[in-house]
């Protein structure tokens, strides 16, 4: 192939690329690319891991998968539709999860560059900090539709990928997604929360009953409403969910009756949350039945039906014949196994979308087709083949330089869909970010200060949604500095007993320091503990990677920004991002791509000698969210 004949590479470049290893992490849009380039340009030893599968849905841009590959593992086809190309080159496939302890440092150390092709924050954190940890360098790469991303992430030298803090994943408070929706969004993330009471794995932070805990309700009142129900009744059932549904076998019009009549007419108790917004109106399954005949069936091509806005009647059949085939789905897995929710299975998706348009029916709140109910509960920007195709030999082209030990030459790049006016569509930031000084990964050590309701948040709480979800850790283990005990063991088990006390019970109050470490990624923290009394609608815990943030105002002014640090350029602009877990950092927030356009960057970054920016800012230090698609 040409990449193979002298000339075609500058000198001893296409040596270097014949000698290196190559980690590929993802084998979907991005990483089915990159792979090709990888084989076409003469790279003969790579490694290349994915855990999925291949979906009928992956076939219109993951060129390595045909139809007759669905169902099969995406490392494996990959491998080898990529050795038709270049029969030579050597490539291992692991359909598996680069967060098992499978890959550890060892396996990193091994490699000469790692290149992500990812789709979540959790495995690039992952391979972020081993690969800060191994010292191999790691191109980190994502796409969001029209835009795309590529920065090199190298120890020392670039900020890593959590140098600055990430826009949040938008959550909802629990109360408002029990209590009080007042969007389509809190109707659909309900009804995905439903779907795991009934079929997944049902998280404790995803009930979707009543919540008489509710602060604007105030405590006597939903425990008043508790007894007067109580009496009314004889007993209040608060069974598991999923039990009550199977001794129900599932009857759709019993559990209809239950969510959107009963626990509505309780909520409807709570008066005091009804004080200044319109109550709901409890919808019963007769009644909605009586409607039935006067409205057409929701059937139809699949296309039309997923544009249609259904009624309450339609969603109510669409909610029934959804339930049913849930159950029988269910009733196929070994005892104690679970449904996983995704947006690409039929029933599943029937299920969210009628549940949530039933639910905002009650609310008062506009319902959305399924097709919108799916872009929603799936985050779902959609994916370009072409971005994905642009992208991707980029990051192949920063490998070449990284081979090249040409590090200064691997900006971070943008793809966009407008040209800038310098007419630019790929465009490079300014200078290399170095690293933030205070970043929780990658200082020297690492450290973040942790407000929380010390009287509330249970240890459980701290692992799950604080260390696992929040930081990012795989198998953390946590200890009370000072006092030599082991709140939160790895080993499974060990530690289980604690988890259901509050962190003042264990001691963890004001002031506390924990030492956290997570040995999968060869990772300490350490966490000052804050304590606070959070408000109705306040996040339950907020994490600030930069203690000095939290001085008052007069010393944060004295003290002078240094480069890197979370007050060098970019990084302020950076905390307020888009909410989509999916947004791709600095290219959906409109205040960043106006830096960007104003910059009199590089020509164009295939060029060699990129010319500096002259009065163009660095467009942005923060690292990828970005969905690789
Ligand atoms: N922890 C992980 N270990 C290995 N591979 C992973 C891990 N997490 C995600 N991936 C893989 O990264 C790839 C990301 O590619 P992409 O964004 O195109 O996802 P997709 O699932 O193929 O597409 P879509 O989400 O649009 O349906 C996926 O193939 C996914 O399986
Ligand atoms: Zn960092």
């Amino acid at each position: 192939m040409a990449a193979q004949i002298d000339g075609v590479f500058e000198s001893g470049l296409q040596q270097k690329i014949k000698e290196s290893k190559v980690l590929v992490v993802g084998a979907g849009g991005i990483g089915c690319e990159i792979l090709k380039n990888l084989v076409l340009t003469g790279f003969q030893d790579i490694e290349i891991i994915d855990l999925d599968t291949i979906d009928v849905s992956n076939l219109n841009r993951q060129f390595l998968f045909h139809k007759e590959h669905v169902g099969k593992s995406k490392a494996n086809v990959a491998r080898e539709s990529a050795l038709t190309f270049n029969p030579n080159a050597n490539i291992k496939a692991y359909h598996d999860s680069i967060t098992t302890n499978n890959y550890g440092v060892n396996f990193f150390q091994r490699f000469s560059i790692v290149l992500n092709a990812l789709d979540n924050r959790a495995a690039r954190s992952h391979v972020n900090r081993l690969c800060l940890t191994a010292d191999v360098p790691l191109i980190e790469s994502g796409t969001a539709g029209y835009n795309g991303q590529v920065e090199l992430i190298k120890r020392g030298l670039t900020t890593c990928y959590e140098c600055f803090p990430q826009p949040a994943q938008k959550t909802f408070p629990g109360c408002t997604i029990r209590n009080t929706p007042s969007e389509p969004i809190h109707c659909i993330v309900w009804a995905k929360h439903l779907f795991n009471q009934l079929f997944g794995e049902s998280a404790e932070d995803e009930d979707v009953s009543p919540d008489t805990a509710d602060p604007e309700a105030g405590a006597e009142v939903g425990q008043a409403a508790l007894e007067k129900e109580a009496n009314e009744k004889g007993n209040v059932d608060r069974v598991n969910t999923r039990t009550w549904a199977k001794e129900c076998q599932y009857d759709a019009e019993k559990i209809f009756n239950k969510l959107f009549f009963d626990d509505i007419k309780y909520l409807l108790t709570m008066s005091n949350l009804w004080k200044n917004r319109n109550p709901p109106k409890p919808a019963k399954w007769d009644t909605v039945q009586e409607n039935a005949n006067e409205e057409e069936d929701a059937t139809g091509d699949s296309v039309a039906r997923d544009q249609k806005v259904l009624s309450m009647v339609q969603s109510a059949k669409l909610f029934a014949d959804s339930i049913k085939a849930l159950e029988l789905a269910l009733g196929k897995l070994p005892d104690g196994d679970h449904l996983v929710w995704d947006k690409d299975d039929k029933d599943a998706m029937d299920f969210v979308a009628a549940c949530a348009n039933i639910r905002a029916q009650i609310f008062d709140i506009p319902r959305k087709s399924r097709f919108e109910i799916k872009s929603m509960a799936g985050n779902i920007i959609p994916a370009i083949a072409t971005t994905n195709a642009i992208t991707a030999g980029i990051v192949v082209m920063r490998a070449f330089r990284v081979l090249q030990q040409e590090y200064e030459k691997c900006k971070t790049v943008y793809v966009r869909l407008r040209v800038n006016p310098q007419n630019q569509f790929i465009v490079p930031d300014r200078t290399i970010i170095p690293p933030n000084p205070k970043c929780y990964v990658c200082a020297a050590k690492p450290e973040v200060v942790l407000k929380l309701d010390t009287k509330k948040l249970t240890v459980r709480e701290l692992r799950d949604d604080i260390l696992i979800k929040t930081l990012n850790m795989i198998s953390p283990d946590v200890m009370l500095d000072g006092a030599n005990s082991i709140v939160i063991s790895s080993e499974e088990g060990e530690t289980d007993c604690n988890n259901a006390k509050t962190l003042e019970e264990m001691k963890i109050v004001d002031g506390c320091i924990l030492k956290v470490d997570d040995f999968l990624q060869n990772y300490e923290l350490s966490i000052t503990v804050l304590h606070k009394d959070p408000g109705r609608e306040e996040a339950p815990f907020e994490i600030v990677a930069d203690a000095d943030s939290l001085k008052p105002k007069e010393a944060e002014e004295e003290s002078t920004p240094s480069a890197g640090s979370s007050s060098a350029p970019g990084a302020a602009d950076d905390a307020p991002q888009p909410s989509t877990s999916k947004g791709i950092n600095g290219s959906a927030n409109g205040k960043k791509i106006a830096q960007i356009q104003d910059s009199d960057d590089d020509l164009c970054i295939v060029e060699d000698e990129e010319q500096e920016n002259v009065e163009g800012r660095p467009s942005t230090s923060k690292p990828s969210t970005s969905k690789a698609s």
